[in-house]
């Protein structure tokens, strides 16, 4: 019989891709979806729905322990407050998460099954039930170059990530457009103009940024149009970034290593910035490889990975064509370029990566997941 599976948060930019996905790969098919919502209890359910006609309460612990399976991408603050009553109910459901709240709990797995099958398998077979999503970066590099941790070559990494908008949220999507418009705005009549001066046209931007409202600065605090943010999630108080810890913790415990499985974590650090871009998280890796590989023989473990990854020969003309956020955005593709030995020596190894944040970053794993449990 189809398992009966909750789909909460799935109006929102994470669940509306999840649900385009599971619609194109036929897993509504093979489940029998329940939807919930955390404000429209009673309503409409979605055109996606097959018995239920109604949207259930997302809050109601009786509703939800039916479920054999859940899965959320309604957000943290949800996770906190309905995950323990349902467990302390005694539901021992699948719970498949998109918020990074469960992450690094002991009992639950960080899915990402091209690159950690045989820890979520491990898992199953120990009866894990709480499976999370990865933080969007972590996921998108692994899927990139994940082939070379499995190989164990990597003594450690660095990452200098550029991040997009929506990894705060619809909100900021909106706000950095809103912000390019004032912006373009300002200057359009001397753009117009080819002899205008361009260093007036910068001053006048500047002044425009420095002066932009409240308003057009309340999700990012201040200008990322034209700009960049060198800091993304909370402040730990010891000059690292949230996002920045969650590098090297989720890296290693999605490859099933480091701290809690008993072997020593592999050192990754750098800094997370927040650029321009819409929904396509890139990042500049370093690694300092165990000894010195080919480079041929690095690209050909790289391409040979996944089906996902695509390695991009190290030219400027395709770089610019197929290494960018614009080639990348609504694609599965995880594309690797810039592939090459750095100055630092001949086991020093940079390559440059970039993923869709809401795809590998945030809803594929999930629904990947429930397909392992029910195929
Ligand atoms: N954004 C990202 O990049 C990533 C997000 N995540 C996780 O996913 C969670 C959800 O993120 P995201 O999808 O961006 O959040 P959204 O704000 O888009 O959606 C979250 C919920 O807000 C409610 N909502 C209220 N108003 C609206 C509206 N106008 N349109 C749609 N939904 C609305 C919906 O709940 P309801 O239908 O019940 O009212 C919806 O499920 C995050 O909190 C995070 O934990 C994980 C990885 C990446
Ligand atoms: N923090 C990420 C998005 C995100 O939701 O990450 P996480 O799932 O780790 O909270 C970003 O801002 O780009």
């Amino acid at each position: 019989m189809a398992k009966l599976t909750g789909l909460v948060g799935w109006r929102g930019m994470v669940g509306s891709v999840l649900i385009d996905r599971m619609q194109a790969e036929g897993d509504l098919e093979v489940i029998e979806p329940v939807f919930f919502s955390t404000s429209n209890a009673g309503g409409q359910a979605p055109a996606q729905a097959k018995n239920e006609t109604k949207l259930q309460d997302a809050y109601d612990i009786e509703a939800l322990k039916k479920c054999d399976i859940i899965v959320t991408a309604q957000g943290g603050d949800y996770t906190k407050a309905v995950y323990p009553k349902l467990r302390a109910a005694g539901w021992t459901g699948h719970w498949i998460d998109a918020a990074s709240s469960l992450r690094m709990d002991k009992d639950s797995v960080i899915i990402l099954d091209p690159v950690n099958m045989p820890v979520i398998k491990n898992a199953l077979a120990n009866g894990g039930n709480t499976w999370v999503g990865g933080n969007c970066t972590v996921s998108c590099m692994l899927m990139g170059v994940g082939a070379l941790y499995k190989a164990g070559l990597v003594e450690w990494m660095s990452t200098q990530t550029y991040q997009a908008a929506s990894g705060g949220g619809a909100q900021h999507m909106r706000e950095l457009l809103t912000q390019f418009g004032s912006l373009n705005a300002e200057v359009a009549g001397l753009l117009q103009d080819p002899k205008s001066a361009i260093l007036e046209i910068d001053r006048m931007i500047v002044a425009k940024q420095r002066a932009l409202s409240a308003e057009e600065t309340a999700n990012f605090l201040v200008p990322l149009g034209g700009s960049l943010i060198p800091w993304i999630d909370s402040d730990l108080g010891n000059g690292v970034s949230r996002e920045e810890w969650k590098g090297m913790a989720e890296t290693n415990k999605i490859l099933g290593q480091g701290e809690g499985f008993g072997t020593a974590a592999i050192p990754v650090d750098g800094y997370c910035v927040r650029i321009g871009a819409m929904r396509c998280h890139s990042q500049a890796l370093t690694f300092k490889l165990k000894k010195n590989v080919p480079l041929d023989e690095i690209e050909g473990m790289i391409a040979a990975d996944n089906q996902w990854v695509k390695v991009v020969p190290n030219t400027k003309e395709a770089t610019i064509r197929d290494l960018t956020p614009v080639a990348t955005t609504g694609t599965l593709t995880i594309p690797v370029g810039r592939i090459r030995k750095l100055a630092m020596g001949d086991d020093y190894l940079g390559a440059f990566t970039i993923g869709d944040q809401l795809l590998w970053g945030a809803a594929e794993p999930l629904r990947r997941m429930l397909r392992i449990l029910v195929d």
